[in-house]
């Protein structure tokens, strides 16, 4: 199943350590499920502390697993779209 998922940033003033050790975290995760194929797509959004990624996954509770353990998932807010094809798009044949 496809996910549309805008994630929202709001980080809070924290020791800087902490807060690189955290950002290193999530983009290790982050990338460790891109290589897996499961989150196909993360792309910002411009003037936003906030991404909008695509994620191929079994069903709604692979999701929520995802997002749940994602180490920014205290300060973010976070939309899912459940994603179905286009009838006009033309790959969908
Ligand atoms: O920067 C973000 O958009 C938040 C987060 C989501 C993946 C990642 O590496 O960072």
């Amino acid at each position: 199943m496809l996910f549309a998922v805008r994630m929202q940033v709001d980080l809070p003033d924290m020791d800087p350590n902490a807060r690189r050790d955290l950002l290193r975290e999530e983009r290790e995760y982050s990338q460790e499920l891109q290589r897996g194929g499961e989150w196909v797509h993360i792309w910002r959004v411009a003037g936003s502390y906030a991404n909008i990624s695509v994620f191929d996954v079994t069903d709604g509770d692979r999701l929520h697993e995802i997002l749940w353990n994602l180490p920014l998932f205290p300060y973010m807010s976070i939309e899912v779209t459940p994603l179905a094809t286009h009838p006009s798009d033309i790959r969908a044949g």
